[in-house]
C-alpha cells in the first residue's frame, strides 16, 4: 500500500533540520512528530526510517543526488524513502523521479570508491583503515550502517528468560536468546513494547546485549557497595541492581539531572530498592570524595564519542570530530582518576565506553595503569569466565557489531591491590 503523498515533503522537512547536526537526530525527529500530531503511525515510521537511511548512507546518497531532478533535499528524501520502504510505496513521484530512482537502484555499489561505500567521515575512515586495513574497515562500516535488532534484558528479580519467551510468543513476538548475555533476548522486528504487561511490570527492559555484558563484567555481588559513576538514564544501573539481587547499595551518579530523572520511572517498574541516584556537580564533587576507599565495585561508563552505536545513532559519525574526541579524552581520564579513589583494597574498577577508537579505549586504560600502580589489569577473559560467559576478546572486552552482533563496546577491568 502506498504511503500518503505528503510523506516525501515531511521527510524533506525533517532532513533539513537533522542535517544541520546541531543536536541529536532522534530529538529532532521526535520534536517534528510532536509538532505534526496528525501524521499517522505508518507515515511517521517511514519518515523516521528514511531520515535514518540518509544519515547511514549520506556519502553514497549525496553522490546519487548529484543526478536526478528537483530540489537537492527532495532528492535525498526520496533516496531515503526508496531505501526505507521501497520505490513503489512512495506516492506523488513524477515520472522523471521514478525513472531516476529506478536507475539509481541499479547502480552496483561495489563500483563506488571504498571510502564512499563506507559512508564514514574522512577522518574516521582514514583512522580505521590505518589501524585495521581497508577490508576490515569496510566490513565494520557495513555492520555499523545497518539498523540494529532490538535486544531486551529480562529482569531476573521478576521472571525467567524462558517465561518471557513464552509470554512474548503469545503477543505474538518471536525472539531468541542472545548468544552471550545470560538474560538477553533478541527481536528482529520492532514491535511496540510499551503497552505489554511484561514491560509495564518491569519484567523486561530494552538494552543492547553489549550493554548487558558491561553490567556482568562489573561482577557486583550481593550486599556490596557499588557505584555506577556515569549512570545516565540507568540502563546499566538497573542491570547491576538486579545482579546484586536487590541487596547492598548501588549509587547511581551523574552530572546530568535530566538523565538521572529518566531512571526514576524505570526504577519504579524494576522493583529495585537498592539504587540511590545522586546528582553530582563534577567528578571531584564532595559527594564522591565522601565515599573514598569504601566501594567494592565502580563502573565508569564514560561519556564518549558513541561511535560504537552508529547502528542506532547514525548521526553521531557526522557530529563527532577529532577535536571533540580529544576533548572527551580529557574528560575520560579525569573521571576515571576520580572514580578510582572510591575503590577499596581488593575492589574493582571497570572503565567502559561505546566507542571503537583506541584513543578512547586502550589509550585511556593503559594511561590509567601507568599512573596508578595500586591497580592491576584483570584480563577480561578471566572476568567473563568467572561470570560463566563464553566469550574471549583478550585482555579487554571488545565488542563489535560485525563480530558479536552487539553495538561496539570496550571495557577494562582493574583491581586495587592496596
Ligand atoms: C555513556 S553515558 C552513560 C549511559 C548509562 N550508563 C546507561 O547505561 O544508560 C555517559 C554519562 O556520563 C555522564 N557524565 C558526563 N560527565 C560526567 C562526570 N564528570 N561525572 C559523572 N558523569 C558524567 C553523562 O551525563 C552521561 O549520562
Amino acid at each position: 500500500m502506498r504511503l500518503h503523498p505528503t510523506v516525501a515533503s515531511h521527510t524533506e522537512e525533517v532532513l533539513r533540520e537533522v542535517l544541520r547536526f546541531t543536536g541529536p537526530a532522534d530529538s529532532a525527529v521526535s520534536w517534528y512528530f510532536r509538532e505534526h500530531p496528525k501524521l499517522g503511525s505508518r507515515e511517521r515510521n517511514a519518515v523516521a526510517e528514511a531520515v535514518y537511511a540518509v544519515l547511514r548512507n549520506k556519502l553514497v546518497f549525496g553522490s546519487f543526488a548529484e543526478s536526478g531532478v528537483g530540489p537537492a533535499m527532495r532528492r535525498l528524501a526520496l533516496l531515503g524513502l526508496a531505501d526505507a520502504v521501497g520505490i513503489d510505496a512512495v506516492a506523488g513521484l513524477s515520472p522523471d523521479e521514478t525513472a531516476w530512482l529506478e536507475r539509481v537502484a541499479q547502480i552496483d555499489r561495489q563500483t563506488l570508491p571504498a571510502a564512499m561505500r563506507a559512508n564514514l567521515p574522512v577522518w574516521l575512515y582514514d583512522k580505521l583503515v590505518a589501524r585495521d586495513g581497508e577490508a576490515a574497515t569496510l566490513s565494520l562500516a557495513d555492520a555499523l550502517n545497518r539498523p540494529a535488532p532490538l535486544d531486551l534484558r529480562v529482569n531476573a528479580l521478576k521472571t525467567k528468560r524462558e517465561d518471557v519467551i513464552e509470554e512474548l510468543a503469545k503477543a505474538p513476538i518471536a525472539c531468541e536468546p542472545t548468544p552471550y548475555a545470560p538474560l538477553g533476548l533478541r527481536i528482529f522486528k520492532k514491535p511496540a513494547l510499551q503497552n505489554l504487561p511484561l514491560f509495564k511490570d518491569g519484567a523486561i527492559e530494552v538494552q543492547d546485549e553489549g550493554s548487558q555484558l558491561l553490567a556482568h563484567i562489573l561482577g557486583a555481588k550481593r550486599g556490596e557497595m557499588v557505584v555506577d559513576f556515569c549512570a545516565g538514564a540507568g540502563g546499566k544501573t538497573l542491570a547491576i541492581g538486579a545482579i546484586m539481587r536487590n541487596t547492598g547499595r548501588l549509587y547511581a551518579f551523574d552530572v546530568a539531572e535530566k538523565r538521572l530523572a529518566k531512571l526514576k520511572p524505570r526504577l519504579a517498574r524494576s522493583g529495585l530498592s537498592n539504587v540511590h541516584p545522586v546528582v553530582i556537580a563534577h567528578e571531584n564533587d564532595a559527594k564522591v570524595k565522601r565515599l573514598a576507599g569504601k566501594i567494592d565495585r565502580v563502573l565508569v561508563d564514560a561519556p564518549c564519542s558513541g561511535l560504537g552505536t552508529l547502528r542506532r545513532n547514525p548521526d553521531m559519525k557526522w557530529r563527532q570530530t577529532p577535536e571533540s574526541v580529544a576533548e572527551l579524552n580529557q574528560k575520560q581520564s579525569s573521571i576515571l582518576a576520580s572514580a578510582a579513589r572510591l575503590v577499596k583494597p581488593g575492589g574493582r574498577l571497570v572503565y567502559a565506553t561505546c566507542s571503537l577508537l583506541d584513543e578512547e579505549n586502550e589509550a585511556i586504560a593503559n594511561g590509567f595503569l601507568a599512573a596508578n600502580s595500586a591497580f592491576r589489569l584483570v584480563p577480561a577473559r578471566e572476568v567473563l569466565a568467572e561470570q560463566k560467559i563464553d566469550l574471549d576478546t583478550g585482555d579487554f572486552l571488545k565488542l563489535t557489531p560485525q563480530q558479536h552482533q552487539t553495538d561496539g563496546f570496550f571495557a577494562a577491568v582493574f583491581e586495587r591491590s592496596k
